[in-house]
């Protein structure tokens, strides 16, 4: 297994209360394939994303858990440890590029820096980066240009160029596409098939439509639990828990990129998540048990889910 994680928790200690962003939460990335993480907004995606490269922001901290990444425990490890692994074996872009790349350097030095910082020798660094930018699809007239000089979507393939220079085994891709317009989304999403090849991929997204477009597995997250995981397939034919059920009931609706409205009421304030499944209060078919006590993730005919309705 590329990436395991494990009963993983992380809480932000805010001045008006604990937010329990992540809360107990396992699954693993096979070598190679592309999960999807689904959720909405505040569900706790990008905080698992962070979580897995060890850099949640303060006031947040991982409160229990395992990581392991290629069979090796990454809670483990110093600082100075993780820097020399984010970035070589686990990356990261983000929806934003423009928060990543630095303004005041040339693009071709934005990515060379990546490879000097683990060692690279100056020389091969640039050298390497130019390809990159070349495989990514920068003209070349654009690799002494400045961040600003680029647009959005050219900003976030020189992001992608940056995160996989020095081939890392995982890429967490938050959001990538969100701040793009459709044409171009399609483009870096293209990109990012194409070049990840057997590198594994955690596509963080709160759009249904794009993870089953693109992912070869899903896991669906709700108020910092997992509802439900299965492959791709599984998922569109039939899903097993209520809230992604829900979910796809609307898929129909979903070309419209908007978050799906066919579930009543709203997702609770993780300072105070519901007893038992959290999804319990919209659920239509809450029992007793629901609100009572935490469902474990079953393992239900190939896929995981976490309800009563499939397990005692
Ligand atoms: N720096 C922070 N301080 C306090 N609470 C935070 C912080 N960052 C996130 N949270 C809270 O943690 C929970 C999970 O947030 P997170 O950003 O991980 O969700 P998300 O699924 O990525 O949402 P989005 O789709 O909006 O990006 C939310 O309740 C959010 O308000
Ligand atoms: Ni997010």
């Amino acid at each position: 297994m590329m990436l395991k994680v494990e009963d993983l928790s992380v809480r932000y200690f805010t001045k008006k209360g604990v937010v329990y962003a992540v809360d107990n939460v396992s699954l693993e990335v096979r070598r190679g394939e592309a999960l999807a993480l689904v959720g909405e907004s505040g569900s706790g995606k990008s905080t698992l994303g962070f979580a897995i490269m060890r850099m949640v922001p303060p006031p947040g901290r991982i409160v229990e858990g395992r990581i392991i990444l290629e069979d090796r425990d990454i809670m483990g490890l110093s600082e100075e440890e993780m820097r020399k692994l984010r970035g070589s074996k686990v990356s990261m872009v983000f929806q934003d590029p423009f928060t990543t790349l630095d303004p005041l350097r040339r693009v071709n030095d934005i990515v060379a820096e990546v490879m000097i910082e683990h060692g690279v020798d100056e020389k091969e660094a640039k050298e390497r980066a130019a390809y990159l930018l070349k495989r990514v699809g920068i003209p070349e007239k654009l690799v002494d240009a400045y961040p600003h000089q680029l647009s959005g979507g050219q900003k976030q393939r020189v992001a992608i160029a940056a995160a996989i220079s020095m081939n890392p085994s995982l890429l967490i891709a938050d959001e990538p596409t969100t701040a793009l317009d459709v044409i171009v989304q399609r483009q870096i999403m293209d990109l990012l098939d194409e070049i990840r090849r057997d590198m594994g991929m955690i596509l963080i997204t709160h759009d249904i439509a794009l993870a089953l477009e693109r992912a070869d597995r899903i896991c669906v997250m709700y108020a910092g639990k997992v509802m439900e995981v299965a492959d791709k397939d599984m998922m569109m034919k039939e899903a097993m828990h209520p809230y992604t059920k829900g979910l796809l009931s609307s898929l129909p609706r979903l070309l419209s990129r908007e978050w799906p409205s066919s579930i009543p009421g709203m997702p609770p304030d993780l300072r105070e998540p519901p007893k038992g499944c959290r999804f319990h209060p919209r659920c239509s078919k809450a029992m007793d048990i629901c609100r009572e006590q935490t469902p474990d993730l079953f393992s239900v005919d190939g896929r995981l889910v976490s309800c009563w309705l499939y397990g005692r």
